[in-house]
């Protein structure tokens, strides 16, 4: 077998050697480093963020471990560390005291409600920190719906004119982006129009232009507080899982609206959506790596069945792989101390 032949003549059992081989490649880590596809950098990250009222506060969400809800004062600090990690943009999702929500949503067209005075601060201390305001009314009123809801049903028109003022709102605040996560149709020209009209021109608008009504979203909802009060599901709003040409209508009307950025939600679930949707549209594309997948994550690894390190890295890489420019993760600043080595 192959003895005393030259090498381009020796066989084995089964045939000719083979003359390509990708493993030569992988051989080292300069060369897998060297002809690697795809890199994620701190860049990449948005970091969503929890806020509650209060000083010095600081709650651990139950369902995301290693999460918390943090005070503005606390916020503005731990936006700080993350910023020195390379991290440049944040979310923000208030949890609203129960006492301020009612069945129209009306604290979140309050000028100085919790994710304004958040959003104040921030932009104080950290002006250079990329900021995304959600609008969506689930975490200021009494039924956990990201609209308005009468006899059951959420209405469409009547809530996106409260996005409207809420969407000011959080511009007059400091807001760098607008970033409507509520599915309700038309709500991106509109938001728009208003911007522009009160003189915020330059303030980004990213639209959850593909998100799909998904179980992934639970450990969010306790930790804004709205699960508990959520009546039904959202599939009246959000897009069907089943769907993916729907996907590209949904982005095609939203980019038409004037969105500078598109969003698909859930994650890795999704990773199809985010290929289609990146080579159909060739625009920006975020993905969310939601609560749901997170927990999934940090469930199997606090019981040692996966490396968390590696399992967080290699779910990052591959939102970047499937074609997102941009990813928001809880896991952002463990992230960035991993690829820090820090
Ligand atoms: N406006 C609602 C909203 N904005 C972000 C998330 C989910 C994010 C996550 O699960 O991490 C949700 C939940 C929902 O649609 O019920
Ligand atoms: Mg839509």
């Amino acid at each position: 077998m192959g003895e005393g032949v030259s090498g381009l003549t020796v066989v084995n059992g089964l045939g000719r050697y083979p003359r390509t081989r990708p493993r030569r490649l992988r051989g080292a880590e300069w060369s897998r480093k060297l002809v690697a596809e795809t890199h994620l950098s701190t860049s990449d990250l948005v970091w969503p963020v929890f806020i509650l009222d209060g000083e010095g506060q600081r709650e651990q969400v139950a369902s995301m471990p290693g999460v918390e809800r943090l005070s503005i004062d606390l916020l503005v600090e731990a936006v700080g560390e993350a910023a020195a990690l390379g991290i440049r943009s944040v979310a923000l999702f208030p949890k609203t005291d129960p006492s301020l929500k009612t069945s129209d949503g009306r604290e979140a067209t309050n000028p100085d409600n919790l994710m304004c005075r958040a959003t104040r601060a921030l932009k104080a201390a950290h002006p250079e920190v990329g900021l995304f305001c959600d609008v969506a009314l689930d975490p200021y009123n009494c039924d956990g719906h990201d609209g308005i809801v009468k006899d059951g049903r959420i209405l469409n028109d009547e809530t996106v004119a409260v996005l409207l003022k809420q969407s000011l709102v959080q511009a007059a605040a400091g807001a760098d982006v607008i970033a409507p996560s509520d599915m309700m149709d038309g709500r991106i020209g509109s938001i728009r129009d208003a911007l522009d009209g009160a003189g915020f021109e330059h303030v980004q608008i990213m639209s959850y232009a593909a998100k799909y009504a998904s179980a992934f979203y639970g450990p969010f909802r306790d930790a804004v507080g709205s699960g508990g009060a959520l009546k039904g599901d959202k599939k009246t709003y959000q897009m069907d899982p089943a769907n993916t040409d729907e996907s590209l209508r949904e982005v095609a009307m939203d980019l038409d609206e004037g969105a500078d950025m598109v969003m698909v939600k859930p994650g890795m679930p999704y990773l199809d959506i985010v290929r289609r949707v990146k080579e159909t549209f060739a625009v920006p594309t975020l993905v969310y790596q939601v609560s749901g997948e997170y927990a999934m994550m940090k469930a199997a690894a606090d019981n040692g069945w996966l490396d968390n390190d590696a399992a967080v890295l290699e779910s990052l890489l591959a939102f970047k792989r499937a074609g997102a420019c941009g990813i928001f993760t809880y896991a952002a600043v463990e992230a960035a101390r991993l690829m820090r080595g820090c």
